[in-house]
């Protein structure tokens, strides 16, 4: 296809290219409607995104959103994504007809140098002023008709976190959108037009542009040091970082009860209904035994989730992780991770998924694969349906001094995950990926006050997430497992309950001789089973096996109560063992096999974790009953 063809045939293209941490996300959001994650941090975005941005005349442009970089010389996987994009380099994409070179208003000094940079590719470009606000208010005088003159490119002010903030540059892209269009037959982009300038040239350069242009920006101060006395701290700062983590365990579990109640009671009303309204029969014993009890009680623990990531979202917004990594990377590098794990690590506490791809920001290779390895060691926010359903039926509520106890075990739970990683780690760096330690650099972003808007479209999103995996992965699984459980149907004159003949019935029973010796009956050794695909599908599984298992015009009771009065305790702490380790998450190991771009790095992450898995819920269980004894 030739250039001018396909320019015919495609839409505008425009990319976002900047800084870490300077809007490009949240001005991408604008512009194009979409949702992504917009965290006040560098290294947030890894990879390329593209989004539309309907023009007034009926015409649209493809926008494009980036990982940030400082230069166009990349030093991370994430940093290429960008060059790649840039470039045109991409298999079957031309380079974007034009670059919106987006700038955090506030550090002038270090963002121009890539806008210099870009400016010397002879690309149409506009300039994006953002954090126009924060300028403001702190100050800083920028003269924009200057520095457009200077920079020879339009530029606007932008305001990437107010409702319309991003007009000036919508209209900017509309005004040039027809010359954009003109120069679209650059489909194989050189190198490079002129020579690239060297870092020294850029500097200069920038020094004698914002001399006339912002000259306050030179030396503009833009953090708050006091703040940072306390926080970066290491004994004061160590104190608050502990008792952040306790108070968010503890809020998980207190602030959760009435949303869940309701929630409970919500269903077992459902349920309740359903029997009285329906004739008995597989339908009934389907939607009562299958939907509600396996798919409802799954959708319970929603209240606890949205809590854990309200906290999760209010720190990523404050500005504070980048501060934690560096608290924390003297420990980290006693291990022999990199500082700059910590981000990833962190974000594998919502999901190993988007941790694992983060890792993208670590140079070095070694370090990279040593993070992927332990991430699904950080205990992901698909756990917290078991732990809390098994801490709520096995921990009494009551209080230990002054913390309340299921808030402890939960917190206890995390850190034997926290402490696994890092005895992973270190093993795994002492013994096969030895590197060495590089300090860590990592850009500090300025405190800021979390957006109510950021927060209400995080929440919103995690919302949406566990409600689509709990209709969709979940609800297809335990549909799955309530037919394998009710069919074949028992014998005619069979005393037991039905599960019992039937195909999982029989299935749980053979495992049974895998899993005894960790004290796994066959119920749980059948839920486990369609729970390797995602482990909250085992909680949803455990409710229709025991709904199928319990008496027959019984309504379906909730699950707490029954495993309460069943299992021994010996088997719910060597459960919640198993689950600390359990690779039970067959996404995460895909995203590793694509990540490391091999089969070896799954199958060796699905085995060590399973073997650990095995070895922690055999030793639990055999203290446990040996104390109980
Ligand atoms: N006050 C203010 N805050 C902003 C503005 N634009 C972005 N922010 C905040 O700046 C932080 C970074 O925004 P992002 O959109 O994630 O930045 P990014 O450039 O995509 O960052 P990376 O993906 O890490 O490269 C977030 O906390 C935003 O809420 C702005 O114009 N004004
Ligand atoms: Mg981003």
């Amino acid at each position: 296809m030739s250039a001018a063809a396909s320019a015919e045939a495609r839409l505008l293209q425009v990319a976002l290219v900047g800084n870490p941490n300077c809007g490009k996300t949240a001005l991408f959001n604008l512009l194009t409607g979409a949702r992504q994650k917009v965290a006040n941090y560098a290294g947030v975005t890894v990879e390329r995104k593209v989004g539309v941005l309907p023009l007034s005349d009926g015409r649209s442009v493809a926008v494009f959103d980036l990982p940030g970089t400082y230069s166009l010389t990349p030093l991370t996987p994430d940093e290429e994504v960008t060059r790649d994009v840039v470039f045109g380099r991409r298999a079957g994409e031309s380079a974007p007809d034009a670059i919106v070179a987006v700038v955090d208003a506030t550090n002038l000094r270090m963002n121009l140098r890539l806008v210099l940079e870009l400016r010397s590719l002879g690309r149409p470009m506009i300039v994006s002023l953002n954090m126009a606000d924060v300028a403001r208010s702190r100050g800083l005088q920028i003269d924009v008709a200057r520095l457009s003159a200077e920079l020879g490119v339009p530029v606007v002010e932008t305001v990437a976190v107010r409702h319309n903030g991003h007009a000036a540059l919508r209209a900017e892209i509309e005004r040039q959108a027809l010359r954009f269009g003109a120069a679209a037959d650059t489909a194989a982009l050189p190198a490079a037009v002129a020579p690239a300038p060297t870092t020294a040239e850029l500097q200069r350069e920038v020094r004698r542009i914002l001399a006339v242009a912002a000259p306050g920006a030179l030396q503009f101060e833009r953090f708050d040091h006091r703040i940072d006395a306390v926080v970066m701290h290491p004994v004061w700062g160590l104190v608050l970082l502990a008792t952040l983590l306790f108070l968010i365990f503890q809020a998980v579990f207190s602030w959760a009860n009435l949303p869940m109640d309701a929630i409970k009671d919500g269903m077992a009303w459902l349920a309740e209904q359903t029997t009285a309204r329906m004739a008995e029969g597989p339908l009934r014993s389907l939607l009562v035994d299958g939907v509600i009890a396996g798919v409802g009680g799954v959708l319970v623990f929603l209240p606890q989730i949205l809590i854990l990531f309200f906290f999760i979202l209010l720190l990523e917004d404050s500005g504070y992780l980048p501060r934690a990594a560096f608290l924390l990377d003297t420990v980290m590098g006693k291990v022999g991770l990199s500082g700059r794990a910590f981000i990833p690590l962190l974000s594998s506490f919502a999901c190993a998924i988007p941790g694992i791809m983060a890792t993208r920001t670590i140079a070095n290779w070694r370090d990279r694969l040593a993070t992927i390895m332990v991430a699904p060691l950080m205990t992901c926010s698909a756990r917290l349906p078991v732990y809390a359903l098994l801490i709520g039926a096995f921990i009494p509520a009551r209080d230990i001094g002054p913390f309340n106890g299921q808030g402890l075990t939960l917190f206890a739970l995390y850190a034997a995950g926290v402490l696994s990683s890092m005895a992973v780690a270190w093993l795994l760096k002492r013994f096969w990926m030895k590197s060495s330690y590089q300090p860590l650099m990592l850009e500090l972003p300025p405190y800021r006050l979390p957006s109510l808007r950021n927060l209400g479209y995080g929440l919103w999103e995690r919302a949406r997430i566990f409600v689509r995996r709990v209709g969709g992965i979940i609800f297809a699984l335990t549909v799955l497992l309530w037919f394998l459980s009710s069919y074949p149907a028992p014998p005619e004159g069979a005393t037991g309950p039905a599960i019992q003949y039937s195909a999982a019935g029989w299935l749980g029973q053979a495992l049974e001789t895998v899993f005894a010796p960790i004290g796994f009956n066959w119920q749980i050794s059948i839920a486990l089973v369609p729970g390797l695909a995602a482990r909250e599908v085992v909680v949803g599984a455990l409710g229709t096996v025991y709904a199928l298992s319990g008496s027959e015009d019984a309504v379906a009771d909730t699950l707490m109560p029954v495993i309460a009065s069943q299992w021994s305790v010996a088997t719910a702490y060597a459960l919640l063992a198993w689950f600390v380790f359990a690779p039970q998450c067959l996404s995460t190991l895909a995203v590793v096999r694509r990540e490391t771009n091999s089969w070896r790095y799954p199958v060796l992450m699905a085995s060590y974790l399973f073997a650990l898995a095995y070895v922690a819920a055999f030793i639990t269980y055999r203290v446990a009953l040996a104390l109980a004894g």
